[in-house]
């Protein structure tokens, strides 16, 4: 996507041909910088830190940070300890580890001296399918867009309400979520995203207003307590969240509070879908409550906000009482039966096996077997 008419992708190779640049996730939308990373702990870091994010743009940094790590030693020994180490950072996004295992598949029966660039061939292909994925999500999106701006007067804007950051900045372009609403808006269709804060990180505030200002797409930042009321009021035309983990049954898990979003539109009967590519599905899994692992991150990041002050300048500021403990779980899991369709790179699908299986079915016979 464009920032001051200049195209981005969120991860690239820099002009040593080697080193993988990332956009630091972490100073939007205040500042724009970006992060060259050359060793594989690098690479582990930006991902464990929040540099980058977002289920397959984890994916693809860490296909990188294999092709990193291989730089300086090849072995099988040096392969299985990039991929332990990359594979420790994050629990949820299941992208991580399918991209680590692709990785590991690409390379395990390579001589030592074809895996360097074979790694790099195969962290390249990772991000331009994401890119195709996304895209085609989008799409697919915009029939849903397209179908509910023509049950509402002329003219009249469709409101839609997301959560967290599934926009390109949660990918390598394109996004999830957002790809639809980027889609329909060049297509001239009036949308307006609300959009959660998502405490406690704001991906939403900092990433998705900054990712829908730059593409002038209409806007307005809520609290996260805000949606169910809004959706009472009959404010919300659709939800559209993107996703770190899907079940083969449809269970969602994606940033906390989704849950609460799922409940209120079910309650308010406002369409809830969920943007995702196939490598988000864990066909692996039917149980999301019980079997997707939710990360528990710092107590820090819900006793302080980053941000600038009055004066401009970043900082970060306490919002609790001093010594008040606090519990951070990143994400939760809206099940099935809350989720009005899938939306993937092959169509929109029912929130079911039956339904991702009609999609997918080469990859649903890989859970058959
Ligand atoms: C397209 S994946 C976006 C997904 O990832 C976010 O989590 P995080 O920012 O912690 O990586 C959030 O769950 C988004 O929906």
């Amino acid at each position: 996507m464009k920032i001051a008419g200049k195209a981005y992708r969120t991860i690239w190779l820099g002009e040593d041909g080697w080193s993988v640049v990332v956009i630091d996730q972490t100073r939007l939308p205040f500042s724009f910088e970006t992060v060259r990373l050359t060793q594989v702990q690098e690479a582990a870091d930006a991902i464990r830190h929040m540099i980058v994010r977002g289920a397959p743009l984890i994916g693809a940094t860490a296909a990188y940070g294999v092709a990193l790590a291989l730089r300086g030693d090849a072995s099988d020994a040096a392969l299985e300890r990039a991929l332990a180490l990359l594979g420790a950072t994050r629990p949820t996004a299941v992208n991580l580890h399918w991209a680590l295992a692709r990785m590991r598949a690409r390379l395990i029966e390579l001589p030592e001296t074809e895996r360097v660039a074979a790694a790099y061939a195969e962290a390249a292909a990772i991000c331009d399918e994401d890119v195709a994925l996304c895209r085609a999500i989008g799409e697919h999106g915009l029939g849903l867009i397209r179908t509910i701006a023509a049950a509402k007067p002329v003219g009249e804007r469709i409101n839609i309400l997301t959560h967290c950051n599934a926009g390109w900045l949660a990918t390598v372009d394109w996004g999830t979520a957002l790809a639809p609403i980027y889609l329909a808006h060049d297509a001239g269709i009036p949308v307006h995203v609300w959009v959660d804060e998502t405490r406690p990180r704001n991906q939403g505030a900092a990433l998705s207003a900054y990712e829908l200002g730059a593409h002038g797409v209409p806007h307005t930042v809520i609290s996260d307590n805000a949606g169910g009321h809004l959706m009472q009021h009959g404010e919300v035309d659709m939800v559209i969240v993107g996703t770190d983990r899907t079940t083969a049954t449809g269970d969602v898990a994606n940033k906390i509070g989704t849950y609460l979003k799922a409940l209120a539109a079910h309650d308010n009967g406002v369409p809830f879908y969920v943007a995702l590519p196939s490598p988000t599905i864990d066909w692996s899994l039917s149980d999301g409550l019980a079997e997707i692992p939710i990360e528990e991150r710092a107590a820090g990041e819900v006793t302080h906000l980053r941000g600038v002050g009055e004066d401009g300048r970043p900082g970060i500021f306490q919002v609790t009482a001093p010594g008040s403990p606090a519990a951070n779980p990143a994400f939760d899991v809206t099940p099935a039966r809350l989720v009005t369709g899938l939306v993937t790179e092959r169509g929109v699908a029912p929130a079911s096996f039956e339904g991702l299986s009609r999609l997918f079915p080469e990859l649903a016979q890989e859970r058959m077997k």
